[in-house]
């Protein structure tokens, strides 16, 4: 088949962010949220970037979502007293109003668990930026051994899926956990536990077996893209091959672009390849996510579906006593906050040290507030199942 046709490729962002929060059902919202109104002093700058038509990288704008796509490692620094560092005090100041609107989970997390209380909760997380920081090599995200136990000990407690952008093997080497479950290419590839209605309901969900030979349903909606996006990664991967720093990522159904390593006077340069190849293909499409330009199959499929799949997959969908958590860093994980906040269904965590305007309902400030809050959680759970014997 053939999918090219003589459309002009969209630059798009993820997701439109929501800007009103009257979606969400009360009972969701931490007591700051309901009907937020920020104070005159409190308003804050967002940044946001630039969605349109992919036109020229220079007259587009897109060249600024690029330099504003990841936030510096360090603009918020901690510090032993107060938190902050004192000469960054107006960034801090920011910050602090921001977590008026997107309050920390750590912080709140007494009354989430209120909310959880008789209620069974799934957890969904993404990987880069969330259960690893983000490093300038993309092949060395490693995920500390402390995480790791975080993360095996928080999933015998709860259903617990990763959702990333990155192959699903990929992100199953990083994390190498049997105990999970695995979504890769922002969704694109899940195993999931078997399930009829879920097989039947979704064309392309067949019978699968896993590495560890248990009988799996694998989900593939972008199958009929994988010639295509191969032929697009050799053509990246010829063209961007001088540009020093740059790195063409396989993620199977996606393939990512990054440029954290190329000098900023060549970033343009990046852009404007990776337009003219993706010119050739229409049914193809250009997220933005932290340095690094996502390229992916123009299907109505992302990391929100993806939740929707594997809840269904776990006969916990549309249930009332469920509470579904997603913690995630990134443009792509926007999809899932807010199916979370749409559906009044659940919580979306946002991990992030600067402030952005999000779906998330609460925030975690990086992965070593991730890993607190998933041993919270452990805490919480195993102790309330003491209190019942
Ligand atoms: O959905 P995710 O799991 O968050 O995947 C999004 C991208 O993550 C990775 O890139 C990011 O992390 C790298 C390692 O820390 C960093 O070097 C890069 O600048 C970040 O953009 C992954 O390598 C990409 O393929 C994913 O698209």
């Amino acid at each position: 088949m053939d999918l090219k046709s003589n459309h002009t490729p969209v630059l798009t962002d993820a997701a439109p962010v929501t800007k009103s929060r009257l979606g969400v059902h009360s009972s969701l919202l931490p007591y700051s949220h309901a009907g937020t109104t920020f104070t005159h002093g409190m308003l804050l700058t967002i940044p946001r970037k630039k969605t349109g038509i992919l036109e020229d990288v220079r007259s587009s704008g897109w060249l600024d979502a690029m330099k504003s796509s990841s936030p510096p490692a360090r603009k918020i620094t901690k510090d032993v007293g107060h938190g902050f560092a004192s000469s960054d005090s107006e960034t801090a100041g920011a910050y602090f109003s921001w977590l008026l609107k997107y309050p920390s989970a750590l912080a709140s997390f007494d009354q989430i668990m209120n909310y959880a209380k008789g209620k069974r909760i799934a957890l969904f997380m993404d990987y880069d930026g969330t259960l690893s920081p983000i490093v300038d090599n993309p092949d060395c995200a490693f995920m500390s051994d402390n995480m790791r136990a975080a993360v095996k000990k928080v999933a015998e407690y709860f259903p617990t899926a990763i959702i990333s952008g990155r192959s699903r093997d990929k992100v199953y080497q990083f994390v190498g956990l049997t105990e999970l479950y695995y979504a890769g290419s922002h969704g694109m590839d899940i195993i999931g536990p078997v399930r009829q209605s879920v097989s039947d309901n979704h064309p392309n969900c067949i019978r699968s077996t896993d590495k560890q030979g248990k009988e799996v349903n694998l989900f593939q909606p972008a199958a009929e893209f994988l010639p295509m996006i191969n032929e697009v990664l050799n053509s990246l991967e010829e063209c961007t091959k001088d540009i020093k720093g740059a790195k063409v990522e396989n993620n199977k159904f996606c393939v990512s672009v990054h440029y954290r390593n190329v000098d900023e006077k060549y970033w343009d340069l990046v852009g404007q390849h990776v337009h003219d190849v993706l010119k050739g293909y229409p049914r193809l499409r250009l997220t933005h996510g932290r340095k690094v330009l996502e390229i992916r199959p123009v299907i109505n499929w992302d990391k929100g579906k993806a939740v929707t799949f594997l809840l269904e997959s776990l006969g916990l969908n549309n249930c009332d006593d469920v509470l579904p958590i997603y913690i995630g860093d990134d443009q792509t994980d926007e999809d899932a906050f807010k199916v979370l906040r749409e559906g009044n269904k659940g919580y979306g965590i946002l991990v992030s040290s600067a402030p952005k305007e999000s779906n998330a309902i609460y925030s975690l400030r990086d992965p070593s507030e991730v890993m607190e809050f998933l041993k919270s959680l452990v805490l919480w759970k195993s102790s309330t199942l003491k209190s019942l014997i």
